[in-house]
């Protein structure tokens, strides 16, 4: 019998597919198939998710695992930060480990335990770099544009001012007012960037972000992908630095910043080092079921799931966000 689980980090929710521990790790084709099906609702395992992450042996030397992202319409991220805290706590559980490194498209990154969010939530810290702010990074074409700070971009969207940034995976990125952030331009604008068009040939993460106070922002995405989801753990980390970039007195380097999102509540700290931005985010990774399915299942993505265990950790996590403060949204 194969193991999968069912996480969540801020309730952007996935299946954690550890391959290490298959007789046979599934090929690239059919982790595709397999994802497409087992996140889609309509299939009803568990209400679907944004995700599968796909749990490797390392690439690189110091990593001790390589964590890879296959969003629910198949394609892969090159990152996923919420989903890194949540293979974090697994990988920590599996081999007993605090503080170490894991293999992503593009880099290796550092995670570590954090102190638990609430009481019996458990909370992870992981790295978010590269940052990148160039065209090339994105990509964005036909803007007229190299990088995008804070600029009025009217092809996107007139009104707005939009900035760039790639953690590596590519965010656009605007401030708007409450009336904005609970109106239609978000998934209109997610719609059409992530649909063919002359802007951001390979679609990009729209992040609408609402400024509520110093070092305290609220964060709406639609997610390259999948579409609206509860939170994107990338997206509010350059969200995040686009707020300290775009107003500097409303933001302190090295101090948690607390990014509030429609499925919870994470922190990011932003750092500037020898010239360089990164971005620390620290947030729960809950893990709500356990499933049992058999290899050759699996390899059929036939969702014949053979058990289901509940953790009984979704309700501490619902117990956290019932006492965050109410947001006048
Ligand atoms: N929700 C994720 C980001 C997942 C990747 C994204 N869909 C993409 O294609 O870049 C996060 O928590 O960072």
């Amino acid at each position: 019998m194969a193991h999968l689980l069912k996480v969540h980090g801020s309730q952007n929710s996935f299946f954690i597919l550890d391959q290490t521990q298959l007789q046979t790790p599934l090929s690239d084709k059919e982790l595709v198939t397999f994802t497409q099906k087992i996140t889609n609702p309509q299939n009803n395992v568990l209400n679907g998710a944004d995700g599968v992450l796909v749990v490797n042996k390392p690439v690189r030397t110091g990593a001790v695992a390589q964590m890879r992202v296959i969003n629910a319409d198949g394609s892969e991220a090159s990152m996923c930060g919420n989903g890194l805290r949540t293979v974090a706590r697994y990988i920590a559980e599996r081999d007993n480990l605090t503080d170490f490194k894991v293999d992503t498209m593009n880099t290796s990154l550092r995670v570590r335990k954090h102190e638990d969010l609430a009481l019996n939530v458990p909370a992870f810290a992981v790295e978010i770099s590269p940052v990148r702010f160039d065209h090339t990074a994105l990509p964005f074409n036909n803007l007229g544009h190299d990088r995008l700070l804070d600029t009025p971009v009217p092809e996107l969207l007139p009104g707005l001012r939009f900035s760039a940034l790639a953690v590596p995976n590519p965010h656009l990125i605007s401030f708007v007012s409450k009336e904005e952030l609970a109106g239609p331009d978000l998934g209109e604008l997610g719609t059409r960037l992530n649909s063919n068009n002359p802007y951001f040939s390979d679609g990009v993460n729209v992040n609408f972000g609402h400024i509520l106070g110093h070092n305290t922002l609220f964060v709406k995405t639609f997610e390259r992908g999948v579409g609206f989801t509860n939170a994107c753990g990338t997206g509010m980390s350059a969200t995040s630095l686009a707020f300290a970039l775009v107003n500097p007195s409303q933001v302190t380097f090295n101090e948690p910043i607390s990014v509030y999102n429609p499925g919870g509540m994470v922190k990011t700290v932003l750092h500037h080092d020898a010239g360089t931005y990164w971005i620390e985010l620290i947030g729960n990774a809950t893990f709500t079921h356990k499933l049992e399915i058999s290899e050759s299942a699996l390899h059929q993505a036939q969702l014949d799931i053979a058990d289901v265990k509940e953790t009984n950790e979704q309700q501490a996590y619902e117990n956290f966000i019932n006492n965050l403060p109410t947001l006048n949204l």
